[in-house]
């Protein structure tokens, strides 16, 4: 596919493309060992509330109401069982979208590209959403589908950033480690997903810079190194990732204080 990234710059003057039939997908990259949440199941089908992190993340995207089609990325070796968990889990649930599982890749930029490759035609839209934020609100992602919809190509969530950051010179773990500098603090995001594009856009990311060789942390970076413009909407507080423990203990809390005012 090819594709001139200048037709998608919103600040250049030139028109957003037109996507008018397209519909919108989210892909839920869940392939990943959550390594750093320490040794058990695959961090995507670890409980949180009685039910993996995974069918939380699911859930929060599918309620959105312009999303037509879920694609789930897990484990290589645990598609079929990860169908099954999403049927049993979902059974009750009515009116969702289509939800299709897929096998993932060694890195989340792998799955994401599977992911992507398993999207129909139809589709001219899409979300990536990591399955380890199962707390998005659904506000959160409709916002995003919307401002992709409105003609961004590109779509991040984001929080101002609380701490101070320091850069430094890396010396490893545990060695003091010189400072180079300290960033204006309020030029700063903190990046969450759902991240939202036009889909042409970010397919085009991944097939490019994948041929390179390159890679990025997030699916923004991607379509930012084609010279394509990405743009920061608000983020959410309780659409924090679930990397270490003390994340899962705080995913808890927050998963509680919504069943207690009866918000899930
Ligand atoms: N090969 C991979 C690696 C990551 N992911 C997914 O990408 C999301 C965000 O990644 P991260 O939080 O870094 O998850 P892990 O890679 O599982 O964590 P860790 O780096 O601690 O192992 C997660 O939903 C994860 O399942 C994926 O689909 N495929
Ligand atoms: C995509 C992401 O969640 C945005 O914050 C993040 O970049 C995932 O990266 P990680 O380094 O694997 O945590």
């Amino acid at each position: 596919m090819s594709i001139d990234s200048t037709d998608f710059a919103t600040s250049g003057g030139t028109a957003p493309p037109d996507r008018s039939t397209g519909s919108t997908a989210v892909v839920i990259p869940a392939a990943g060992r959550g390594v750093r949440l320490g040794p058990g199941a695959p961090k995507a089908l670890r409980e949180l509330g009685g039910a993996p992190m995974l069918v939380h993340a699911v859930r929060a995207t599918a309620r959105a109401r312009s999303v037509t089609l879920v694609v789930v990325v897990a484990p290589s070796d645990g598609v079929r069982g990860v169908r099954a968990l999403l049927d049993e889990a979902l059974l009750e649930e009515r009116g969702l979208p289509d939800i299709v599982v897929v096998p993932g890749g060694e890195t989340r930029q792998d799955s994401v590209r599977l992911g992507l490759e398993a999207l129909p035609e139809t589709i001219g839209t899409v979300l990536v959403h990591d399955a380890a934020r199962p707390l998005v609100p659904a506000d959160t992602v409709e916002a995003v589908a919307a401002a992709v919809r409105d003609g961004a190509p590109a779509v991040v969530p984001a929080l101002p950033v609380t701490d101070t950051v320091k850069e430094v010179e890396p010396r490893g773990a545990g060695r003091p480690e010189p400072v180079t500098g300290t960033p204006d603090r309020s030029r700063l995001r903190a990046v969450q997903t759902p991240q939202g594009f036009a889909r042409k856009v970010l397919a085009e990311a991944h097939a490019r810079i994948a041929a390179e060789g390159e890679g990025a942390t997030d699916d923004a970076g991607m379509v930012e190194r084609l010279g394509v413009d990405v743009v920061v909407v608000p983020g959410h507080e309780e659409a924090f990732k679930v990397t270490r423990p003390l994340d899962l203990v705080l995913a808890e809390a927050v998963l509680a204080r919504r069943r207690a005012r009866d918000e899930y």
